[in-house]
């Protein structure tokens, strides 16, 4: 895969499907380098389906995606190897004196200096969210792409980890593409959200300028558009 018009990644008429259910349609998408982008979608429309196809872990039928061979994942689950220290976790691959020290660096970055040499057994899942941050950070990606990657912590590591993951990215500029069910989580992270519906986009939002007057016009919007109204909720 090339890089096009120095886009983070560019999705072209993407097609997928599993035998005869169609899940991705013409999907079309293009992400800029250190573009924030939040996907939201009603469960089972496809949206881990389209990140896994980013990532190249799954085929596609039809179209094409012009990025990264390899752009940096993180999941729900840390995915660490439990008999690696931390560094080894993060370096993975890079076993070199200078791959230790980038790990090392990374570590410091999300937060967990010093602790290079602990194992994975004994952090917090928000600590070893950390990691695989840094992990995911390390090689410096030009994409990187979020499954739920905070779906699984308490509400109040989950906002540090928002604000951790804002400022790696402001510092590192990777085009983000983040899959979450949760539209606030989208409203404070993203610099423009996409709604999936139909095996497409179907709605596209501009955070900055959607919220000018606060968060709650967009997210009332956000939450019509995946069917949820505010007296179902309050029910
Ligand atoms: N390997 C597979 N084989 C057959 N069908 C699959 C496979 N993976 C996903 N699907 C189907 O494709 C559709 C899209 O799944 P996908 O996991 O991409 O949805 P999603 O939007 O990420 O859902 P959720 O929000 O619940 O995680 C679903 O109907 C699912 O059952």
């Amino acid at each position: 895969m090339s890089l096009q018009n120095n886009a983070a990644v560019v999705v072209r008429d993407l097609h997928r499907h599993y035998g005869k259910r169609i899940v991705i349609e013409g999907l079309n998408l293009r992400i800029e380098p250190g573009e924030f982008v939040a996907m939201l979608g009603e469960s089972g429309c496809g949206k881990t389906t389209l990140l896994r196809a980013l990532a190249g872990l799954d085929p596609v039928d039809g179209g094409s995606i012009d990025g990264p061979a390899q752009p940096a994942v993180v999941f729900q689950e840390h995915r660490l190897l439990p008999w690696a220290p931390l560094w080894q976790n993060v370096a993975l691959g890079m076993d070199t004196a200078e791959g230790k020290a980038k790990a090392i660096a990374a570590l410091q970055e999300v937060g967990l200096g010093g602790r290079e040499n602990d194992w994975p057994r004994n952090l917090s899942g928000g600590q070893a969210q950390r990691v695989a941050l840094a992990r995911a950070l390390v090689r410096e990606p030009s994409l990187l792409l979020l499954d739920e990657p905070f779906a699984a912590l308490d509400a109040l590591t989950r906002i540090k980890m928002h604000e951790l993951i804002k400022d790696l990215v402001a510092l590192h500029r990777p085009g983000v593409l983040l899959v979450t069910h949760d539209v606030d989580e989208a409203i404070a992270l993203a610099d423009r959200i996409l709604v999936m519906r139909g095996g497409r986009i179907a709605s596209t939002y501009e955070v900055a300028a959607e919220t000018e007057s606060g968060p709650q016009s967009l997210r009332h919007k956000l939450l019509g558009q995946l069917g949820v109204t505010l007296h179902e909720r309050a029910a």
